[in-house]
């Protein structure tokens, strides 16, 4: 081993002492998953976390790839304020891509690397309970707000972390598609940032890490933002800095933080090794949301 090896091994000793039996939840973004090597080096880092010590629990999103099937089926897809209008036959297809090929496609390639990842979706173990979302859009300050109905889609009321924490305590990793269910039985498609950051404070997790394909916050000039606060993100989101898919990624790591989550963090999944990248270097990468 040459001895620049070592270092890095030996410099990496206090991160991974002031881990140990930490729980970090991960949400891995559709868009982070695009190439077969960036998605087996995701599983090699999440098994290394486990069998260092850490308890690593993903949440899953997959919008490029329900759009892609969706697409193939002559159905277009809609968003506002980075939602999908969602529909039944929308439904249908959003629960059969994440649960399937998506989610079982991750626990399939953590278990290659040696990790155990049991795949579940918000159903499971009555994991994600949801009701109907309805999205207030405003264009500009000068027209009054719209109340829009996306159809099938939904809001966390409530976790139950019994699955997850029956789960990690056995060792296995829990990777999670982000289906709730109302309290008639109803199925709702919820933005994975959104289940992300509820699973996160329900937890209580000592990191929350949004892994996306954009280095992490930028600003107006496109550069990357390494630390922003709730101010300035209120700031940029009204002068549309940050719009789309960046909203509800950033509103609920900053509802993460306000309900005592440690420190969360939102990074460029299409870097390889993001995620060690992040936790185990003094300058990390990407944005550190802060309240
Ligand atoms: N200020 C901003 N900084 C970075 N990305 C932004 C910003 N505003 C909007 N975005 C968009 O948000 C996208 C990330 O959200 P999204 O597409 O939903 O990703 P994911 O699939 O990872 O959840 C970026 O690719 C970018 O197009
Ligand atoms: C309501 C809503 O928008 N749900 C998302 C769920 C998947 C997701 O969030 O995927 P990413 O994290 O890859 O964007 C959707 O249908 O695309």
């Amino acid at each position: 081993m040459s001895s620049n090896v070592a270092d890095i091994l030996i410099e990496a000793l206090p991160y991974i002492r002031s881990f140990k039996d930490m729980t970090i939840v991960i949400k891995y973004g559709g868009h982070a998953m695009v190439d077969e090597q960036l998605k087996e080096d995701f599983a090699r880092d999440i098994t290394l976390l486990k069998f260092i010590g850490l308890n690593p629990v993903v949440v899953h999103g997959g919008g490029p790839q329900i759009s892609k099937v969706l697409d193939q089926m002559g159905i277009s897809s809609k968003f506002v304020r980075g939602m999908r209008l969602t529909d039944a036959p929308t439904m249908d297809v959003v629960e059969m891509v994440l649960g399937g090929k998506v989610n079982k496609g991750i626990v399939s390639q953590i278990n290659q690397q040696g990790g155990k990842a049991v795949g579940l979706s918000g159903k499971d173990g009555g994991l994600i309970q949801a009701e109907k979302l309805h999205i207030v859009y405003q264009e500009d300050e000068n027209k009054p707000p719209e109340i829009i109905d996306p159809g099938l889609v939904g809001q966390v009321t409530k976790i139950n972390p019994d699955i997850i924490n029956t789960l990690t305590a056995k060792g296995f990793i829990p990777i999670i598609a982000p289906v709730g269910t109302g309290a008639s039985g109803e199925t709702y498609n919820i933005n994975a940032d959104l289940v992300a950051g509820h699973i996160a404070q329900a937890l209580s997790a000592g990191r929350f890490i949004l892994m996306t394909d954009v280095d992490g916050v930028l600003d107006q000039a496109g550069n990357l933002i390494s630390s922003i606060d709730a101010q300035t993100i209120k700031k940029n989101i009204k002068d549309k800095t940050i719009s789309g898919g960046m909203i509800p990624k950033i509103e609920c790591a900053l509802e993460a933080l306000e309900n005592g989550v440690g420190k969360t963090h939102i990074i460029n999944g299409k870097k390889p090794h993001a995620l060690i990248l992040e936790l185990f270097t003094d300058e990390g990468i990407g944005t550190q949301v802060t309240i």
